[in-house]
């Protein structure tokens, strides 16, 4: 395999920066954050809201369409009967769409093709891909089959989970050494030090990890954590009296979740968050699957992580290597996108209903995707001998 395993945990601690991060206002933000987090936080508190109850931002901007727009209608409203013609609809629908972007399993010969003399690197999304989408975030578990399947694969392929929680969450959950982990939309990596490549980045801090291996930390937005920290808790208090809103913090973006709150005050929702970003100039929004996350408004996405990693696992020779990236939700998009661009490699979307992406084949949900990682397992041993 080419990327060591370590037999230990795979959380790995951030390094001590050799530059202590600070608020200074580098960010052009609020110059209260000059203060220490608490003062922050309370002072912020007492600023009276601008436009209260301004309603029509979220409305006219596209937010909420966004929010409504942003899970795949739920398979038990189509297969009830009395929705028998929507179903049959959604179920033309689907296939004609399929066209577009066939299955990975049934293409699997093609990809084997395409394939051919060339090194295979995988990237996973999490979330809605290794694991299903559940109501509350901290129940999202993968199965034992599941990670057997994705070990398997990290000891055949090169392979990274590049997700949108926190790099500590996302490892924590998979709990493999075998892989290399990217979190916060990849704006938190470990990665491999590979020294042919040129000089690293200099948001880059080499160390080495509890089992003595030498990696790299990779955090492009690192000035922002105190932000970001800020950001979260003024949004928990804002949220706080509505029912089924949960806020998590994922070190470099906070995310609303409006999964479990009555539609009707999705609005409410997307209006405190909205309130809230007005405060930050160098702070944008991006919509997840019933989540709006806030994030540092700078050039790096999923896109830019599986480039980086690439880059650091020494396999960015389009002529050599496949990589593949699975993933489900509208930030993989970026991933999907930057391989496109790049004509090297593509991604695969996880979806059960049709949706306009930049990937080239699709996978129905995370019980195919088990499967396709299998085939993947089973083709490698084979071609071994
Ligand atoms: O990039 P990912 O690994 O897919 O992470 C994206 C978001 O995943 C989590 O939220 C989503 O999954 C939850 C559990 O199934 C679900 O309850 C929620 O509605 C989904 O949006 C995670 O909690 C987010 O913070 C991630 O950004």
């Amino acid at each position: 395999m080419d990327l060591k395993a370590n037999q230990a945990s795979p959380v790995v601690a951030d390094p001590a920066p050799s530059t202590p991060p600070t608020s200074k206002s580098v960010l052009g933000i609020r110059s209260s954050l000059m203060s220490p987090p608490g003062a922050v936080l309370s002072k912020y508190l007492t600023i009276p809201r601008k436009k209260p109850g301004k309603l029509n931002d979220v409305r006219y901007n596209g937010w909420l369409d966004a929010m409504r727009a942003s899970s795949p209608p739920r398979k038990k409203l189509l297969k009830d009967r009395s929705f028998g013609f929507a179903s049959d609809d959604f179920n033309a629908a689907y296939l004609s769409w399929m066209i577009k972007y066939p299955s990975a399993l049934s293409s699997f010969e093609d990809i084997l093709e395409q394939a051919k003399g060339k090194k295979i690197a995988v990237f996973l999304d999490y979330d809605g891909t290794l694991s299903p989408i559940v109501d509350n975030p901290d129940c999202a578990i993968m199965s034992d089959e599941m990670r057997a399947a994705v070990q398997d694969v990290a000891k055949n392929f090169p392979t990274a989970i590049i997700s949108g929680r926190s790099r500590d969450k996302v490892s924590k959950l998979v709990g493999l050494a075998e892989l290399y982990y990217a979190g916060s939309h990849g704006m938190d990596i470990i990665g491999p030090v590979n020294s042919d490549a040129p000089d690293d980045h200099p948001s880059c801090v080499k160390f080495t990890d509890c089992q003595g291996k030498e990696v790299k930390l990779f955090q492009p937005a690192r000035e922002f954590i105190p932000v970001i920290d800020e950001v979260f808790r003024t949004l928990v208090e804002t949220t706080k009296e509505i029912k089924g809103a949960k806020v998590e913090n994922h070190k470099f973006c906070a995310s609303v979740h409006y999964r479990n709150v009555d539609e009707m005050y999705w609005l409410t929702v997307a209006q405190r968050v909205y309130d809230v970003l007005a405060e930050y100039p160098r702070l944008r929004l991006t919509h997840g699957r019933k989540v709006l996350e806030v994030r540092p408004d700078i050039n790096w996405n999923k896109g830019k992580a599986v480039e980086f990693l690439l880059e650091s696992l020494g396999l960015n020779d389009c002529e050599d290597v496949l990589p593949i990236y699975i993933g489900d939700d509208k930030t993989d998009e970026d991933a999907f996108n930057a391989l496109r661009k790049g004509k090297c490699g593509f991604g695969i979307l996880v979806s059960s209903a049709p949706r306009e992406t930049n990937a080239f084949y699709s996978l129905k949900d995370p019980s195919e995707v088990m499967e396709f990682l299998k085939l993947l397992t089973s083709w490698k041993r084979c071609s071994q001998g």
